[in-house]
């Protein structure tokens, strides 16, 4: 049985990728899910003060991940599980591919985001050189020391629930959401999810980012989906 309902924030609440309006359809349909006793979280590569916010004003009850699995925080308790970044690091990739910061990097500690969200292949060289992990989630280009990734921030924030995996689902959109899927028992990719994504995913929806969510919400509340 499903306990907790996991979901990213950019391409897959909103209403299309590449968006940031928040599809309210989305949000009513994980309202009622909560109100049927399911917990409801976002597991996000935002910074922690912009998930501490829309975490309490959508009323959820079931935790969150931030800055792509760093920092988790359940029950008014905050979790840092990556090592923090060093600047110097973060100027050599400035000054390498001068790609922009987002403006969330001034509230980061581990995970940091640059613009354009395009990922080059000398980009990932020098990741690997220097041990960081790297990628992008469609909206920025990502990197944090290893071990970093939505997974480890997902795996922190079911042992604070001592949860299962098989009582987890989790709905995501882009290649950052594949370590998010690694340790959930119930993988659903949003219509518009990158392909690889979709590879992996036990159940891919016909609508797109927040309409997926609200058509596997209520598949999922009509005993619809087999878990
Ligand atoms: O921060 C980003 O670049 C994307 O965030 P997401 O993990 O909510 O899709
Ligand atoms: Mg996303």
């Amino acid at each position: 049985m499903i306990k907790l309902f996991l979901l990213d924030l950019d391409g897959t609440l909103t209403e299309d990728r590449n968006s940031t309006a928040i599809d309210v359809d989305a949000i009513n349909a994980i309202r009622t899910l909560q109100n049927n006793g399911i917990k409801v979280g976002l597991v996000s590569g935002n910074s922690y003060p912009v998930l501490r916010g829309l975490y309490t004003y959508l009323n959820l009850n079931g935790g969150f991940v931030a800055e792509n699995g760093c920092i988790v925080f359940f029950e008014g308790q905050k979790y840092r599980v990556c090592k923090i970044m060093d600047k110097n690091i973060l100027n050599e990739f400035r000054s390498l591919f001068k790609l922009k910061d987002t403006w969330q990097n001034d509230y980061r500690e581990c995970d940091f985001g640059f613009t354009p969200a395009i990922l080059t292949d000398n980009m990932v060289e020098w990741a690997k050189s220097r041990g960081l992990y790297i990628r992008s989630s469609g909206y920025a280009v990502h990197i944090a020391y290893k071990p970093a990734g939505k997974g480890v921030g997902v795996k922190k924030l079911l042992e604070l629930q001592g949860l299962r995996k098989e009582e987890v689902a989790a709905i995501g959109d882009s290649l950052t959401d594949i370590e998010f899927f690694n340790e959930v028992g119930l993988k659903v990719a949003v219509g518009n999810a990158d392909e690889e994504l979709k590879s992996i995913a036990d159940f891919i929806t016909t609508n797109k980012s927040g309409k997926g969510v609200k058509e596997f919400v209520t598949k999922l509340l009509r005993g619809e989906i087999n878990v």
